[in-house]
């Protein structure tokens, strides 16, 4: 069976995409994120004062795993832990009837605060799993066996509802070709490498290694690129009480493209206004990834394109134009 579940943005902004997923019998709203690989859920093994805004998993103990535990940060500090159970998991009428579900005990205050997120679905490498003793499968690595192809797709969009399609390749939802590069899995997750970057009409060589990434909101390049962007947006400045690069709200910004598989990948100007800030001008959605050793190809890379993910014998990523 193949299946397709809506990517719905959580804010006005694109913060992240919710997802509808039925796990044991609950319907909760998770962020499919390629960056990592958990499948974890706020659970009622959390205080009820946890749960406020959330909907959550209602644990049933003869499915728990026992002995089974988890815990997983991110990078940007936030993280959950908990324990294991195998329950039936049901994204876009996909189903896995075991799949590992990972209930929350405790969530960091990142997760508790957005009361829209119930959790993630893991959608890179299974190697990244942080199950102990045994690592678990991603819900992708799960159901991949009963899907016509071995691929999921990613469809976001800017301001708008898209959606994730497991199995199958939606031709409605791209213009023109795929082009398809080799992945590169070693590290867990979905590897690409870029070999020139262009702002606005001007092209530049270079190396971008990075990661797809969903889970990410922005854009995260090496310095050097970062600095060459912000130099032609007029009033643009490094704010540090705002994390980043912000910009008076009504400049113009140009098109950012990164040339991959030898085809330019454009990120429209308008999807690098990512939000107003409290201080009265505009964060910008593309950022330094100092310290982070890689690029990460966030949504607001994502949002202007179909991404197709291929598991097959050689792992393929597909970019064709929405
Ligand atoms: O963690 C990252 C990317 C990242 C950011 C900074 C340093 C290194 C890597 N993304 N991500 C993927 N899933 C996430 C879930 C929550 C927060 C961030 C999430």
């Amino acid at each position: 069976t193949n299946g397709s579940a809506p990517a719905v943005p959580s804010d006005q902004y694109d913060s992240l995409y919710l997802s509808p997923v039925t796990v044991g019998s609950s319907t909760l709203h998770l962020d499919f994120d390629t960056g990592s690989s958990d499948l974890w859920v706020f659970s009622s093994l959390q205080a009820q004062s946890s749960l406020v805004g959330h909907d959550y998993y209602m644990v049933d103990p003869a499915k728990e795993k026992q002995g089974y535990t988890w815990k997983i940060s991110y990078g940007d500090g936030s993280g959950a832990s908990g324990k294991v159970y195998a329950d039936k998991v049901v994204v876009g009428g996909v189903t896995a009837t075991a799949q590992a579900v990972e209930a929350a005990t405790a969530v960091s205050a990142q997760f508790t605060q957005d009361v829209d997120t119930d959790g993630l679905l893991g959608l890179a490498m299974s190697t990244l799993n942080t199950v102990k003793p045994q690592q678990q499968k991603t819900f992708f690595d799960t159901v991949l066996k009963q899907l016509a192809q071995p691929l999921f797709a990613v469809d976001l969009k800017y301001h708008a509802a898209g959606s994730y399609d497991f199995g199958f390749i939606d031709k409605s939802k791209y213009t023109g070709a795929i082009n398809y590069v080799n992945a590169d899995t070693s590290k867990g997750w979905w590897g690409v490498s870029a070999t020139a970057y262009s702002i606005g009409n001007a092209s530049t060589s270079a190396t971008v290694s990075g990661i797809l990434d969903t889970g990410t909101t922005l854009l995260y390049v090496d310095t050097p690129i970062v600095k060459a962007y912000y130099a032609k947006v007029k009033g643009s400045k490094m704010d540090n009480t705002q994390g980043g690069y912000v910009f008076p709200c009504s400049a113009t910004l140009p098109d950012f493209s990164l040339t991959i598989g030898g085809v330019k990948q454009i990120v429209p100007g308008k999807h690098i206004n990512y939000s107003p800030t409290s201080a009265g001008n505009c964060f910008g959605g593309i950022q330094t990834n100092d310290g982070i050793g890689f690029s990460i190809l966030g949504d607001i890379f994502l949002k202007s394109k179909y991404v197709i993910h291929e598991m097959g014998s050689t792992p393929r990523i597909g970019f064709a134009q929405q």
